[in-house]
């Protein structure tokens, strides 16, 4: 029996990372806005909020935000805290409060009551977090991604309208629109601007930014800053998208693949995805153990499925059956082929999974690592039968979806990171500073 070291990591409650960032954020701010200057007292938010909310006078202020990332194997709360130590000095992210639990919103589709729960419980540690006279002024907002995506109208705005609920049963600030489901496009954008923004890359000119690739369970995410004019002219029309923020406008190459996360794309491999399950139908793949007899629930569904009894098994018929899910279901931007990406979500676990990385520190790969160790695992699967039964399909399909569906090349680097500076890489911080940036929020 093999732990997931998340488990353990999360289970760590009111875990604080109180990193502090002020040299890389100061220079961060600092070239994003260069009107700032002691003399004329302008601020490096003066764009990001109105005038009349910037604190001129303000001596030391934190301030904070609440983010929560519903997605669709678990919900999480981050709280980031912000100091402003004088209106001369940029306003440091300080750091975060990071927390999470499983299930997702989605699993309680039937009982939405239970999913708002759980959510209570999350916003719970914002309340020991935040000092009680700052309540009001920090804004709590939860944004759902593929998980209820995938639900009926009716069942996902039930569970919407009991976190709102809960939201405006607590003392914090609960803008409009606070509780939604969010555009797959934001997810990648948003990711986008927090991975460039911790490591510094909105700073220059844009030269050097990376680009990022998430794998959740049941969407994926692939974003960039296209480099080449072909890039502009070839791709789809809703691949690209202007965003704002920090006082630039960035035209990104974005898409959302709703039903190629890894969780989904399990069953579209089993040939379950979008079909109805008729009672007691089993679901068969040479990427499982031979024997294996199991069930699943995956948005609110059971699934029985197994491994090739009579027939073939190992990497090769895998590759085959995964290949069906992810072969020309993509664009393949030509740029994309040579350069690197952070890469995160089920792209670090599974990599942390089988040791191709350390699972604290992360690490950098080439797509071909996730071959070798799809082939180590799919032709030993007698081997790794203590970890999970998919680790065979998960390796395999994370490949194809690179290789074929993206169109990587073998040696293409992937940087997998969960934390910069010891913040999170997750498209909150991004959403945070959006959120931050409507509200006029300084302190
Ligand atoms: N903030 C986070 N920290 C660590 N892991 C995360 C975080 N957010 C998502 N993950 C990982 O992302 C994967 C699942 O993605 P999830 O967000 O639940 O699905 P989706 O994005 O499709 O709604 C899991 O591997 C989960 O552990
Ligand atoms: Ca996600």
């Amino acid at each position: 029996m093999t732990v997931d070291p998340r488990l353990t990591a999360s289970s760590d409650p009111g875990r604080m990372t109180s990193s502090r960032l002020p040299i890389l954020l100061a220079l961060v701010f600092s070239s994003l806005f260069p009107v700032f200057s002691h003399s004329n007292r302008e601020m490096w938010f003066q764009d990001l909020f109105p005038p009349n909310t910037c604190p001129i006078n303000a001596k030391t202020n934190t301030f904070y935000g609440i983010m929560f990332d519903a997605g669709s194997t678990g919900t999480r709360i981050h709280i980031y805290t912000f100091v402003q130590k004088s209106p001369e000095i940029l306003p440091e992210l300080e750091g975060e409060i990071f927390e999470s639990v499983k299930p997702g919103l989605s699993a309680y589709a039937d009982q939405p009551e239970k999913g708002a729960e759980s959510v209570k419980r999350l916003l719970d540690m914002a309340i020991d977090a935040v000092p009680p006279h700052l309540w009001k002024k920090t804004p709590v907002v939860l944004k759902a991604t593929a998980g209820l995506r995938l639900l009926s109208e009716e069942k996902a705005q039930a569970l919407l309208s009991e976190v709102k609920e809960v939201f405006e049963e607590s003392p914090f600030l609960v803008p409009e629109d606070s509780v939604s489901i969010m555009d797959g496009s934001y997810e990648g954008i948003l990711a986008w601007i927090t991975v460039n923004f911790l490591t510094g890359q909105l700073a220059g000119h844009n030269q050097h930014t990376t680009g990022t690739l998430d794998l959740g369970g049941a969407s994926t995410q692939i974003t960039f800053l296209p480099r080449f004019e072909e890039t502009l002219k070839e791709s789809p029309r809703d691949f690209l998208t202007s965003f704002e923020m920090f006082n630039s406008t960035y035209k990104l190459y974005t898409h959302s693949y709703l039903g190629f996360g890894l969780k989904a794309a399990r069953l579209a491999t089993l040939g379950a995805l979008n079909t109805e399950v008729a009672d007691g139908q089993m679901f068969r793949s040479s990427c499982l153990p031979k024997q294996l007899e199991a069930e699943w629930h995956f948005g609110g569904v059971k699934y029985r499925y197994g491994g090739n009894k009579e027939g073939e098994t190992g990497f090769k018929p895998c590759y085959l059956e995964v290949l069906k899910v992810v072969k020309g279901k993509l664009h393949q931007p030509d740029e994309i082929r040579g350069s690197s990406f952070y890469a995160f979500s089920y792209y670090y676990d599974r990599a942390a999974d089988t040791n191709l990385i350390d699972y604290e520190q992360g690490g950098v790969l080439e797509v071909r690592d996730f071959e070798r160790k799809a082939k180590e695992v799919c032709d030993n699967m007698e081997r790794f039968s203590s970890a999970s039964p998919f680790l065979c399909m998960d390796l395999t399909y994370i490949t194809a979806l690179l290789k074929e569906g993206f169109g990587f090349r073998d040696n293409t680097l992937l940087q997998l990171t969960k934390k910069v500076n010891n913040i999170e890489t997750s498209w909150t911080l991004g959403a945070t500073f959006h959120l931050l940036q409507s509200l006029g929020i300084t302190y």
